[in-house]
């Protein structure tokens, strides 16, 4: 399945109902005096950002989206209904330009948030409105005005608060799968991962942070080679990354220290500003080794590396080490609070 993290979307609000001309016609009744209703309003279009949702991909079926219009004024001043405003559900961390001009339109960041991108036509009058008291009978009455309609660029930047980075197979979504009820496939090949996987990771009662599982990178990824470097933009608003190694010895064409060095060249080739972010390295599948063992490779690829920061041992298919981990990221998030130029990255 092709990934669509981007959308170009065509929105038309409703266009307005027009006024009428139409005068009171009743027996005995003569000169009946205008009354001509007015039209209706059409419906606007608007984004809601939607915490259900967390791809762009539903906008490959359909593409454009029409509000419907006002309706026409009616005689014995009846106005015309107005339209329904069109509500389109987008996920949150969606990103709104104007495809022509490349204008921002908005940023769709806090669950529920609306967002309007084409104003609906205004109601045209009726005659009625036109009654004055030198025209008695006017035949006057306005369209409404057509509703706006324009090209949508929609591009999605996952809101989370920390970011898995590895090679394809390192466990990221095993991870994920383990600590939230976030249900990724995951199997023994690369790039089992296709699009980023968010999940809420509950560490107390009151106390949880959303984790982004992203496809895998390989070398060159920074240049565009496999999935990668699509999705690593998505980590530029977490605040946390976790670099997660496969320190299995499976056998020799794997070796934790290349593998590591490798995520993080490209890491750096991608962006200063993502390779500067708290970054964790977090040894993988410690079950496929004995516990001393574990340890020992974890802390023999720390030295090699000439790394400092904190590190872990887990086994994300065992859930060993990964409480630890969930409550150190949690008092991490705590004590280094978000600031604006997170949300705004
Ligand atoms: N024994 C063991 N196997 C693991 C562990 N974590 C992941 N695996 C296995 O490693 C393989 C890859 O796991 P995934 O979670 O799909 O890896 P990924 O990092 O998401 O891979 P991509 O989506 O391709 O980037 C699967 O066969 C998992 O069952 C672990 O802690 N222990
Ligand atoms: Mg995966």
């Amino acid at each position: 399945m092709k990934f669509v993290d981007e959308a170009r979307i065509k929105v038309m609000a409703g266009d307005g109902g027009n006024g009428i001309v139409s005068f009171r016609r009743e027996k005995y009744i003569p000169f009946g005096g205008p009354n001509g209703g007015d039209g209706g309003d059409g419906g606007s279009v608007l984004l809601r950002a939607d915490p259900g949702l967390n791809t762009l991909s539903d906008f490959r079926y359909k593409r454009a989206f029409a509000a419907p219009r006002g309706q026409n004024g009616m005689g014995r001043d009846m106005t015309g209904h107005k339209g329904d405003d069109l509500i389109i559900p987008v996920p949150v961390g969606t990103v709104v330009r104007d495809a022509d001009t490349g204008e921002l339109i908005g940023d769709l960041t806090l669950p529920g948030q609306l967002l309007k991108v084409a104003q609906g036509g205004y109601h045209g009058l009726g005659n009625a409105r036109f009654k004055s008291s030198t025209n008695r009978a006017p035949r006057q009455c306005t369209p409404g005005t057509p509703g706006e309609q324009r090209m949508l660029e929609l591009e999605l930047k996952l809101l989370a608060d920390v970011g898995l980075l590895g090679l394809p197979n390192a466990g990221k979504s095993t991870l994920i799968s383990r600590v939230s009820q976030a249900r990724p496939k995951i199997a023994d090949y690369p790039f089992t991962t296709l699009h980023p996987n968010l999940g809420v990771v509950s560490v107390g009662p009151l106390d949880s942070f959303v984790m982004a599982d992203i496809p895998g990178l390989i070398e060159g990824a920074a240049d565009g080679a496999g999935l990668g470097l699509r999705f690593l933009k998505h980590l530029q608003r977490t605040r946390l990354l976790l670099h997660i190694i496969d320190i299995a010895p499976v056998d020799d064409t794997h070796d934790p220290f290349d593998d590591a060095r490798t995520v993080l060249e490209e890491l750096d080739k991608f962006s200063a500003e993502l390779a500067d972010k708290p970054r964790w390295l977090v040894c993988n599948k410690s079950d496929l080794l004995l516990p001393e063992e574990a340890d020992a490779r974890c802390a023999a690829l720390a030295a090699a590396l000439g790394w400092e920061g904190p590190r872990y041992c887990i086994s994300a298919a065992s859930g060993a080490g990964t409480q630890t981990l969930n409550k150190a990221i949690l008092q991490h998030l705590k004590t280094h609070p978000a600031n604006n130029s997170d949300a705004n990255a």
